[in-house]
């Protein structure tokens, strides 16, 4: 089966009303590679509706959001939720990134509300999932992806409300990647999971790869088994190396 791959860039805390330039650019860009995959940009929520202003109709590049609230709305101070989201002009958002686990204390039944408030408001929930250097060294790499799946994904995952994101937290911003047969093996993990609980859904997600992902290794990582697509930090505040990843889809 051919899942069209996603090709998705987290800003996390970077741009300011002048990254407007290299969006203005990644959407110039986006009709070149289209063909190949569909591009999703999420920078920091202050600029979503000014990017989405500029989108004016073109389908080419779609936005999301880094992370929600579970709740819909209330006393949260410094909370965003998906449905302000949406208000701003996202599709998507991404929820329970190991820099949220990390430095949030974000557990995964919360991960698992923010995936359910996305869907309730009508976004496409990217779930993150992977583990720490300490797990690898200890082995525990499928066990915690294992648990991390279990306890974040909710129930009535569909393929086209729920992509999961492999993000071994050791590859993130170091410059280092997993082997292609690393890579394989736990996205075939992955896939056999989702499978198994969410039947046809869950052999039509997508699943991205993330970590280090650059024009360099792209065409390698693209080309795995059962990666469909990549989240993208570093490598997706370029206008050019964004665009060259996604070319580099099969
Ligand atoms: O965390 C990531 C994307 O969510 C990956 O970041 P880098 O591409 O900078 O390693």
């Amino acid at each position: 089966m051919t899942i069209r791959p996603l090709i998705a860039g987290n800003w996390k805390m970077n741009g300011l009303r002048a990254s407007m330039m290299e969006f203005e650019a990644m959407v110039a860009g986006a009709s070149k590679v289209t063909g190949k995959a569909d591009l999703l940009v999420c920078p920091p929520t202050t600029l979503i509706a000014a990017f989405a202003a500029k989108l004016s109709g073109s389908k080419g590049v779609t936005l999301g959001g880094q992370d929600c609230h579970p709740k819909p709305s209330g006393a949260h101070t410094g909370d965003i939720s998906a449905e302000m989201l949406v208000d701003a002009g996202a599709s998507a958002v991404i929820v329970g990134h190991s820099e949220r686990r990390a430095d949030h204390g974000e557990s995964d039944s919360l991960v698992r509300q923010k995936a359910e408030a996305a869907w309730r408001a009508g976004l496409t929930a990217i779930v993150c999932i992977g583990e720490t250097q300490g797990h690898r060294d200890a082995g525990q790499t499928v066990d915690i992806c294992r648990g991390q799946l279990q306890g974040s994904l909710p129930e009535g995952a569909r393929a086209d409300n729920l992509v999961v994101a492999y993000e071994p937290v050791w590859a993130i911003g170091t410059g280092l990647t997993p082997t292609a047969k690393d890579v394989e093996q736990i996205h075939q993990f992955i896939r056999e999971t989702l499978t198994a609980r969410f039947r046809d859904e869950g052999s039509r997600m997508r699943i991205l790869y993330g970590g280090s992902v650059k024009p360099s290794n792209a065409k390698e990582l693209m080309g795995v088994a059962n990666v469909n697509g990549a989240l993208i930090g570093g490598a997706s505040l370029k206008a050019t190396d964004f665009l060259a990843i996604a070319a580099d889809c099969p």
